[in-house]
């Protein structure tokens, strides 16, 4: 696995909810044309088919909570084997979640050269999702499920970024600025990278 892809760049793509990961992946893939892989879009893909795994899956993130660790993980590591070869580079957004998401990654897949870190404030964050939710038919856009995954994300996602920052390779972005002025920053870290 690891040498199929060891030509293109990885980037984890982490932020809360609502915080603006996939509004700038889109941007990116638009740009650069690297790969966007959402493990949040990935899991609601199988849900959508209908599956008997899907419905396990639902039911977690209905509630605003991880599913488990492997189930994503695989997911990411054969939509990323799909495009082996003819992807320059990879958007992992959403993951990781945990720190020892990242560490498994890092085992099954391969290193990241960058974290576009997505930051922007609790209230934003909740604002946005409630906008969201009047149109994204997501089951977890709700003001209760809102609230978990917000608490989720400072106890189990910030301290990946502390994690990588240790590394050097995090590179905070101000979500709180128009879309199109985050995306001139995100660039700009992209386009460091060469
Ligand atoms: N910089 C921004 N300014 C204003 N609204 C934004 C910005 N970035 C994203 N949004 C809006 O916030 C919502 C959540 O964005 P999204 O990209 O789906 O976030 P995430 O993938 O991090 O959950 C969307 O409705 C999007 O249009
Ligand atoms: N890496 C991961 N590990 C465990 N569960 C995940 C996951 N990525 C997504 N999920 C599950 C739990 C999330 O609450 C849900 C929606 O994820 P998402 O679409 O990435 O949300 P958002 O973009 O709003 O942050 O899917
Ligand atoms: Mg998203």
């Amino acid at each position: 696995m690891a040498d199929k892809i060891k030509d293109a760049k990885i980037i984890f793509v982490v932020g809360g909810p609502g915080s603006g990961k996939g509004t700038q992946c889109e941007k990116v893939v638009a740009k650069y044309g690297y790969t966007h892989l959402s493990s949040g879009d990935l899991l609601r893909a199988e849900v959508a088919s209908g599956s008997e795994r899907g419905k396990t899956l639902q039911a977690i993130m209905q509630k605003g909570e991880l599913v488990p660790l492997d189930t994503v993980l695989d997911m990411i590591k054969d939509a990323m084997i799909a495009k082996a070869g003819v992807s320059k580079g990879f958007l992992i957004d959403g993951y990781p979640r945990e720190v020892k998401q990242g560490e498994e990654f890092e085992k099954k897949i391969g290193a990241p050269c960058l974290l576009l870190y997505i930051d922007a404030k609790g209230e934003t964050m909740v604002k946005r999702l409630m906008k969201r939710g009047e149109t994204s038919g997501r089951a977890d856009d709700n003001e209760e499920t809102i609230k978990k995954r917000l608490d989720l994300y400072y106890k189990a996602t910030e301290p990946v970024i502390t994690f990588y920052t240790s590394r050097g390779i995090v590179r905070k972005i101000d979500s709180e600025l128009p879309v199109d002025e985050v995306f001139g920053h995100v660039a700009k870290a992209i386009d460091d990278l060469k």
